[in-house]
């Protein structure tokens, strides 16, 4: 162990003092042993920069021993990263205030740099004069590491590795500025995966952040490699493409959309086909701020997705007034819930034989205060694509199954309540939990109470869908297929999934009398249901000739305006056709 003491003129004065209370040889004892101990690599050098002394944390840190610096220069153990300058500067600094202090570049003796904080103070005798020079350094290499660590955490996304948010938008303000300066076209490709959610709902989230490692796979693939691919969110991804044309552009959406659109198989053996829609804004015709660029190519994508999702849409001024609608819709939707504007009408299902009323359809409509009643198609698709269909389709629920609670209680002869439940309500993970606390909370009888569902969401994820309907089947409620016909269903599928009625679409049911193929393709729905056990009902009859044709078929039960529109709940117990319990 090499032997140092202390004796800078701050040194002696504390050793003069200490002398008073300590004998000297225990300063000097202590200074060894802060010099020993010490982490950080202290080095000793006379005034000439010769290496008087290194503690034993130099010799961690630089990998040189004691013995193999002690007589050499400083200078051979510079990383040689500085300029002359940089030293220059550091050593007037010294001469000036006694110290200097900050981050440096060292080389170890395997020839490895490394950043370190170094200290260097300069050693006065009691006149003043300099007689050493002291470097202390602590090795920044952890800290710098994890400073790097830090910062590709902050700018990357945890699953897929790509450049998050954030970094996007500083490379999407470079690659503008770039775009203005040379006088070159660059495109920001707003991509959404089609049916992520389904996946992600259906299978778990296990499947769904696999689909987006495999997807982002593809996605990179189908790129060059100065294109950047960030992770926006979700199952949103950017690419910001540079010196590019709209025909480039629409060539790389084309060919993502192809590639995305190619089966992915799950390492659980599950193939899922999901698909892309892209939406594209152009740099800088279309705005020369990064937001707006985002916004501009997010208002194309919607359009994409509206288009029959799959595709891709150049964004227009004309969009933005159509994002704009949507998004005062949407937030005109959210308050409509919170203010409870939502109300159910009610259509009679009817006995085409006896022209009993035996049921309803309960069918939404939004009373809003200043535009009265609404439609549900001018709304319902804004708040399926947002999510609050969710929300709002529960309400509903609730709201049929008390309703059709009173109703019984009061006497009304009606045995089926049908409600419409939308495709993402379906999907939804919580739905048979949430139908079940409905069930409980209104005390309704459970086959009283009837779950329309779309032919086409039925067919959309098989596996989900036959969980879900078990799941709602567990509970007792009946389960009909809407808009029959309009899908395309797998007959052999229909076969194994617990549903009791098809429901003619009310396009079949116009046609009949005039077109021979609509009475020939509802003749065959009403075999169909016979063989499968499934009840039959027609939607949309407007005429007598209509319901002559269906009841003559064997269909017979239905609705439509020839019987009653959908009307107010105060209106029901007075629809013609609609019994007491005697
Ligand atoms: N998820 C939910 N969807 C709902 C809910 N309430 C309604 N809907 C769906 O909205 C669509 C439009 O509904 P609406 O405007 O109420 O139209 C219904 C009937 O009024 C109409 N109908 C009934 N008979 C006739 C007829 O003789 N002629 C004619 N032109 N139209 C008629 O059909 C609609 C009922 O259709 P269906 O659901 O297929 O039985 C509609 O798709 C609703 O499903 C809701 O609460 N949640």
């Amino acid at each position: 162990m090499l032997q140092f003491s202390l004796s800078t003129p701050r040194a002696s004065a504390h050793a003069e003092e200490a002398s008073d209370r300590a004998p000297t040889e225990t300063v000097v004892n202590l200074a060894n042993a802060v010099f020993n101990c010490s982490q950080e690599a202290i080095v000793v050098t006379d005034t000439e920069g010769m290496v008087i002394a290194v503690n034993p944390a130099f010799t961690t840190i630089s990998g040189y021993s004691a013995l193999e610096v002690v007589g050499r220069s400083m200078r051979s153990l510079q990383s040689g990263r500085h300029r002359r300058a940089f030293y220059r500067e550091l050593w007037a600094h010294v001469a000036e205030h006694g110290y200097w202090q900050g981050e440096i570049w060292n080389k170890r003796k395997n020839g490895k740099i490394y950043p370190a904080l170094l200290t260097l103070s300069s050693v006065r005798d009691a006149n003043g004069r300099v007689t050493h020079f002291i470097g202390s350094t602590a090795d920044l290499s952890r800290i710098k590491k994890s400073e790097l660590e830090l910062d590709h955490a902050a700018h990357h996304d945890d699953l897929t590795g790509l450049p998050n948010r954030r970094l996007l938008i500083t490379h999407l303000d470079r690659a503008l500025h770039r775009a203005v300066r040379q006088g070159a076209m660059g495109a920001v490709l707003f991509i959404d995966l089609d049916r992520f959610k389904l996946v992600n709902d259906s299978l778990g989230h296990g499947a769904g952040d696999e689909l987006l490692r495999l997807a982002t796979r593809r996605l990179r693939e189908s790129l060059r490699s100065n294109d950047l691919l960030a992770r926006f969110g979700g199952d949103e991804f950017i690419v910001l493409l540079e010196q590019t044309s709209p025909e480039g552009a629409g060539i790389v959406a084309q060919h993502v959309i192809d590639r995305l659109t190619e089966p992915f198989l799950l390492p659980a053996g599950e193939e899922i086909y999901i698909g892309a829609s892209i939406g594209i804004s152009f740099f800088p015709n279309d705005s020369s701020r990064a937001d707006e660029l985002l916004q501009h190519a997010d208002a194309a994508l919607y359009q994409a997705k509206s288009a029959g999702r799959s595709t891709y849409r150049v964004y227009s001024s004309d969009l933005t007034a159509v994002a704009n609608t949507r998004l005062t819709m949407e937030a005109q939707l959210r308050r409509a819930l919170e203010r409870d504007e939502f109300v159910l009408h009610y259509q009679p299902l009817v006995s085409l034989t006896t022209g009993r009323v035996f049921g309803l359809e309960a069918l939404i409509r939004w009373q809003d205060p200043e535009r009265g009643l609404i439609s549900p198609a001018d709304f319902l698709p804004v708040a399926e694509e947002t999510g609050l269909i969710v929300p709002i389709g529960n309400r509903m629920l609730k709201v049929a199954a008390a309703q059709m609670k009173m109703w019984r209680h009061s006497g009304l002869a009606l045995d089926l309540m049908a409600v419409n439940i939308s495709p993402r309500q379906f999907r939804h993970l919580d739905f048979a939990g949430n139908l079940a606390a409905t069930l409980r909370e209104t005390r309704l009888s459970p086959e009283l109470l009837e779950l329309e569902i779309t032919e086409e969401t039925l067919m959309d994820s098989l596996a989900a869908t036959r969980t879900t309907l078990a799941a709602l089947k567990s509970l007792g409620v009946g389960l009909a297929v809407d808009d029959f016909g309009t899908g395309y269903s797998s007959l052999a599928y229909l076969k194994t999934l617990p549903c009791d009625t098809l429901k003619i679409d009310r396009s079949f049911v116009t046609d009949l009398g005039q077109d021979p193929a609509s009475e020939a393709i509802v003749t065959a729905i009403i075999r169909l249901a016979e063989c499968l056990g499934l009840s039959v009902l027609a939607e949309g009859i407007e005429t007598q000739q209509q319901r002559d044709i269906l009841a003559a078929s064997g269909c017979h039960m239905g609705q439509g305006f020839l019987f009653a529109r959908a009307v107010p709940a105060h209106e029901v117990p007075s629809l013609p056709g609609l019994g007491r319990v005697p």
